[in-house]
């Protein structure tokens, strides 16, 4: 896994680094300058003539060392510092005076369209308030430029924490971030003015290893999937998926394929009795058929009895029988259980049966069911989704999976998981049912539901990036998604 940190934690790891661990300040900034310089060429950004813009704090400082290191190899660079002289930090004032030293440009007045590239070293992780005055106009300024844009840790004027926009923000080619990815640069809409994104070691370090607050699943989670030689479709796990109605089938049918895509032994349908003709495509899955909802109990606690994890939602509708199920499922389940779709939209009203439930319950949401689901808005959630999801799960006592751009999981502790791969051709139906399927395919082989979701999440979101790069983000297909699942697991 990869940990993603906070403005306040980003800080703390600095000044730990700077006076517990003895490394000097400007040590750490001539790194971070270097890993920019370094970046900057190799990205290929055009740097015959390069414009410096830095703020007083130390991403200014950052600013006025890739300036020097761009000059002592011959390329042509201004450096323009904004803000009161007065409130330069002490590193900020010794890197001007070394530049000056060294007789480097430093310019009070510009104009964008002379440079080929800008370096944004306004602010960092240090912005604290709404940009406005000399920072605004020039960040307003750069809109008009048709060059490249490097931004330095972050671009200036998002919010390390949340990814807001503080009033303006830089809209940049390149970021390098200095040691850990900010959260700021993983959400929306900061991960979109962030551009490409490379994260620079500088020499940050900690003694005390603590487990991440905030963390992005990386290929180490997916590798740690292996196969037993000597295992058998029972010991891969059973699943058993209460999906499709009367009107939707291929829902049932892309979430069923999937888990067994991620390797589950055997996947059990439960369907309406007239979707049978509809499942001869799909011989691979038994099916477990109901008439009406008194049909229900029975089944269900058959059913419950054989399989090592349950879900319910793709396609199911929102029938009295679907209902029933839902709701038998709930008192009976003692596996883990996974509700997505039309599970969710069940659910409302059901949270009393949901708390008494005795298995771990994943809930899958994408934001307008998340929205349905707990009255909180869309536009409400994206303000704070790492704080809402966290305490939504906690409420519920679920581990809840928010799908969007940036996924969010959380089960209610102190650790959350955003999931950083996918891209926008996963806006496609049946792209949820799949990732359900994923996610019961883990389960079923013994991951914790924790692990499945993270590893779920991930694998459904570099599947979507193997699909789009074979099909293209317009044209992929749920089906491509379910496809490239397959290859990446084979990959590894
Ligand atoms: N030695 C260190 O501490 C290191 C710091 N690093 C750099 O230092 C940065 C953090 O430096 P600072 O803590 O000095 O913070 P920043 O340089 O990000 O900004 C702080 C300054 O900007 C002002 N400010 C905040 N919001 C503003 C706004 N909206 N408009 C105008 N001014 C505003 C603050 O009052 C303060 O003076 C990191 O992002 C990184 O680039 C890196 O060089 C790594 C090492
Ligand atoms: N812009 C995007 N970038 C990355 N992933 C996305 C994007 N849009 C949607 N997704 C992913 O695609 C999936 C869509 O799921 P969902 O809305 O439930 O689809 P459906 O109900 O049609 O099956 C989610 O996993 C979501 O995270
Ligand atoms: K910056």
């Amino acid at each position: 896994m990869e940990e993603i940190v906070t403005g306040k934690q980003m800080k703390e790891l600095d000044a730990y680094t700077i006076e517990t661990m003895g490394v000097p300040s400007l040590v750490l900034m001539e790194r971070a300058g270097l890993q920019v310089f370094e970046s900057m060429k190799k990205e290929g950004l055009p740097l015959s003539k390069v414009l410096v813009l830095c703020g007083s704090g130390n991403n200014g400082a950052d600013g006025v060392v890739i300036a020097r290191l761009l000059f002592l190899a011959g390329y042509q660079v201004h450096v323009c510092i904004l803000g009161n002289p007065e409130h330069f930090t002490k590193e900020m004032k010794t890197q001007i005076e070394i530049g000056r030293n060294y007789g480097i440009s430093f310019v009070k007045t510009f104009c964008v369209h002379e440079y080929t590239t800008i370096v944004d070293a306004l602010l960092g992780v240090g912005l604290s308030r709404e940009v406005s005055g000399l920072y605004r106009e020039t960040i307003e300024k750069l809109q008009d430029f048709s060059g490249k844009i490097a931004a330095v840790d972050i671009p200036s004027g998002i919010d390390a924490d949340t990814g807001a926009v503080w009033g303006c923000a830089v809209r940049a080619d390149l970021t390098v971030t200095f040691a850990y990815k900010k959260a700021g640069l993983c959400l929306y809409p900061g991960a979109a003015y962030a551009g490409k994104l490379l994260t620079a070691d500088v020499g940050i370090y900690h003694k005390d290893k603590r487990s991440p607050e905030l963390f992005a699943c990386t290929d180490r989670e997916l590798k740690k999937l292996t196969r037993k030689p000597d295992g058998n479709k029972g010991s891969f796990g059973k699943v058993f998926l209460a999906a499709g109605s009367r009107e939707i089938f291929g829902a049932a049918y892309l979430s069923g394929q999937a888990a067994l895509r991620s390797g589950a032994g055997m996947l059990k349908l439960c369907t309406p009795k007239e979707n049978r003709g509809l499942f001869t495509c799909f011989p691979e899955a038994m099916l477990a058929l109901y008439e009406d909802a008194a049909d229900m109990e029975n089944l269900v606690r058959e059913n419950l009895c054989w399989a090592d994890v349950a879900g319910i939602g793709p396609g199911l509708g929102t029938s009295p029988q679907a209902e029933r199920l839902l709701e038998t499922l709930l008192k009976y389940a003692d596996k883990p259980l996974v509700i997505d779709a039309d599970g969710l939209n069940l659910l409302k009203g059901k949270e009393k049966l949901l708390k008494s439930c005795k298995a771990p319950v994943i809930l899958t949401p994408h934001l307008g069911e998340f929205a349905r689901m707990t009255g909180i808005s869309v536009k409400e959630w994206k303000k704070n989704p790492l704080t809402i999801t966290k305490e939504t799960a906690k409420k519920l006592g679920v581990l809840l999976v928010c799908k969007d751009a940036r996924t969010i999981i959380s089960r209610g502790t102190e650790e959350t998981c955003i999931n950083l791969c996918g891209n926008d051709g996963m806006a496609t139906a049946g792209s949820g049912d799949v990732l359900t399927g994923l996610i019961l395919g883990l389960l079923a082989q013994g991951l914790s539901p924790w692990e499945a979701a993270c590893t779920g999440v991930y694998l459904h979101g570099k599947a979507g990036d193997l699909a789009a790069e074979k099909k293209g983000r317009a044209a992929m297909l749920a089906g491509d998604i379910l496809e490239a699942a397959g290859e990446i697991l084979k990959e590894l």
